[in-house]
């Protein structure tokens, strides 16, 4: 208890702290201007009871009137400004966490954390809370500090009572607490216990209503499969919410009938006090404002504190995320590596994704000469994405070693090295920015609009793009109000023109399947242009096409993460027969096409 209470305490000073972060000046007005806002209610009920004793006594009034006036015009002017603060505060913060967390992105240079199962969950946790859960920081932050003054203000103007009345006041609010801090654990787990529910939920209702998935879903008339799916989640866990929150509810009402009891027995001491001639008659006014004043700022207090308890509660996450290390080991002193080819080789590499036991890569052993052309083949699920991963050092091999001229792949530099690669993802991105930005990301330091535009005609995007009225400075993608959508296949080129842009500097190039949604008249184009990408570099193609494995020098097959071959195409058409049925039935598929469409 007193530890889970010193680590509440840390955890709010910590976060208190973000406050200066985001914005020193707002934080130190925040933080002079709320105390004086919590004592200056208990200074009006002082300057009543003062102002009560003076007529009383035939005194002057001025000065306890003073004191009345000056509390009630400052808490009226001292509102307004804590609120504008308050909101100005909060958008800092909430860019400060968002900008910090992005910032930490920045140190993560391997893709585990995002691509795990346990890390993603954690991530979009604090993703999708990152937006509010700061302004909740300081609103409750916020409360808390304000009615701890207030209710320490409150206690001193009732110190002129018996020891007992505060003790009556004060005791019934500490089991209910306790209590309230418990039950706000028990919704906040049971929230993030639900997460990977409420992503489902979300995606049924995103499946419904984004365009990305409009066509089918009408198609299969999968409304009310999508739907009833929604539903049976929410019942699921909004059920154990509830109940949390029933027992809530039971529980806090019977603490305020013991509360009010308490408050009934200590009006009745004061009443016999003030009899026995303890306490000025003018006392009565304090206690009865007090006390209701106290009952009040107490309740609030509880209440406060337990809603920040649940926004710490997501801001231990924030920092465990913070604190998370890269899952690449990046050595003190790295290696950068002249502008050359880069030769490549694999000694027994074996890897497993984190989190999981099986080897999708095994044993795996090649050399790839610098300047020279390889395409890496095989069924689904062989391996290939993965391996062009680890080449690109996204992820630590879990044994083995990659070696780029030589030097072992984490004595690298990994900035310097991934910026001499221009890669073509599989599942490319498709950045909703300008064209010229949503090529020029891939060298942000080289891009001009002449290069941006060379590398899209070299990708066969350029006059179809012209034709169509887009230009560098046309925003793509639904993002944006005036953004263009455009096709799959020209989403593609642009990807592929990321790996053209000053690709003369680079020196090795990486295509996962680069052409699956290209016409074919652009393939053909982009292969010629390929040609002129490979001088200089190396250049390693995925492709289930295996008409396009002529162009390469070697071919590397994979099957079920094991090599099976690596060779010329001709001579794996000659050595390895279950290559050459492969190679065999694509081409035999392509011309029996065509016989039939010639016997027609
Ligand atoms: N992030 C991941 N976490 C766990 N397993 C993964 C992950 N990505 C891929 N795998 C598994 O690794 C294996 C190899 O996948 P990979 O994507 O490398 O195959 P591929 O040969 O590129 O397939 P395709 O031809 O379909 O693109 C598959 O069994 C896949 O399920």
């Amino acid at each position: 208890m007193v530890k889970s209470a010193t680590n509440f305490l840390n955890l709010y000073r910590k976060s208190l702290s973000e406050f200066f972060k985001a914005s020193p000046l707002y934080a130190t007005i925040l933080f002079v201007l709320v105390p004086i806002q919590s004592v200056l209610p208990a200074a009006t009920i002082a300057g009543s009871q003062l102002l009560l004793t003076s007529l009383n006594n035939n005194d002057s009034p001025i000065t306890p009137a003073a004191v009345w006036s000056v509390s009630v015009i400052a808490l009226g002017i001292a509102g307004p400004i804590v609120t504008l603060t308050q909101g100005l505060l909060t958008d800092r913060l909430v860019a400060h966490i968002n900008l910090t967390l992005m910032e930490h992105s920045k140190k993560l240079k391997g893709i585990a954390t995002f691509e795990t199962a346990n890390y993603y969950d954690e991530l979009e946790f604090i993703r999708s809370q990152s937006g509010w859960r700061p302004v909740n920081l300081i609103v409750f932050g916020l409360d808390l500090l304000r009615d701890t003054l207030s209710v320490v203000s409150y206690i001193v103007l009732l110190a002129q009572f018996n020891f007992i009345v505060i003790l009556l006041v004060l005791l019934p609010i500490i089991p209910q607490a306790i209590f309230t801090y418990k039950i706000q654990q028990d919704a906040f787990e049971t929230m993030v216990d639900r997460s990977p529910q409420s992503r489902k939920m979300q995606y049924y209702a995103k499946t419904l209503l984004a365009n990305t998935d409009a066509k089918e879903v009408r198609i299969f008339n999968a409304f009310d499969f999508f739907i009833k799916k929604y539903q049976h989640t929410f019942t699921q866990i909004h059920g154990r919410l509830s109940r949390v929150r029933l027992k809530q509810m039971r529980i806090s009402g019977a603490y305020a009938i013991v509360n009010g009891v308490a408050l009934v027995v200590s009006l009745y001491l004061v009443i016999v006090g003030i009899q026995r001639g303890s306490y000025p008659v003018a006392s009565l006014l304090t206690f009865a404002v007090t006390v209701v004043s106290l009952s009040q700022s107490l309740g609030s207090l509880v209440e406060s504190s337990s809603l920040l308890y649940d926004t710490l509660l997501f801001m231990q996450k924030y920092y465990k995320f913070l604190s998370r290390k890269d899952t690449l080991d990046v050595p003190g002193k790295t290696i950068s590596l002249p502008k050359v080819p880069f030769a490549v080789a694999f000694n027994h590499v074996s890897f497993a994704y984190p989190e999981t036991d099986k080897k999708v890569l095994q044993d795996i052993t090649f050399e790839i000469d610098p300047g020279s052309t390889v395409a890496v083949v095989g069924e689904n699920g062989s391996g290939k994405s993965t391996l062009v991963k680890l080449l690109l050092r996204l992820y630590e091999v879990s044994s083995g070693e990659i070696m780029i001229n030589g030097t072992p792949i984490n004595q690298l530099n990994v900035d310097a090295f991934r910026h001499q690669i221009r890669v073509v993802f599989q599942d490319y991105s498709k950045f909703n920015l300008s064209l010229l930005e949503s090529v020029g990301i891939a060298d942000l330091q080289g891009f001009t609009p002449e290069n941006v535009k060379l590398a899209l005609q070299k990708a066969s995007a350029w006059d179809n793009f012209s034709e169509q009225k887009i230009s560098l400075q046309s925003h793509l993608g639904k993002q944006y109000e005036d953004g263009i959508e455009i096709s799959g296949g020209q989403w593609q080129k642009i990807a592929i023109a990321r790996a053209f842009l000053n690709d003369d500097q680079a020196s090795l190039a990486i295509l996962d399947e680069p052409t699956a949604a290209i016409d074919p008249r652009s393939e053909f184009e982009i292969y010629q242009h390929f040609a002129e990408l490979s001088k200089n570099k190396t250049v390693i193609f995925v492709t289930h096409r295996l008409s396009s494995v002529t162009m390469a020098d070697k071919v590397l097959f994979l099957k079920s993460g094991e090599i099976m071959g690596f060779a010329s195409h001709q001579e794996l058409m000659r050595t390895n027969s279950e290559y050459a049925e492969m190679y065999r039935m694509q081409a035999e598929g392509y011309v029996k096409g065509l016989d039939k469409s010639e016997n027609r």
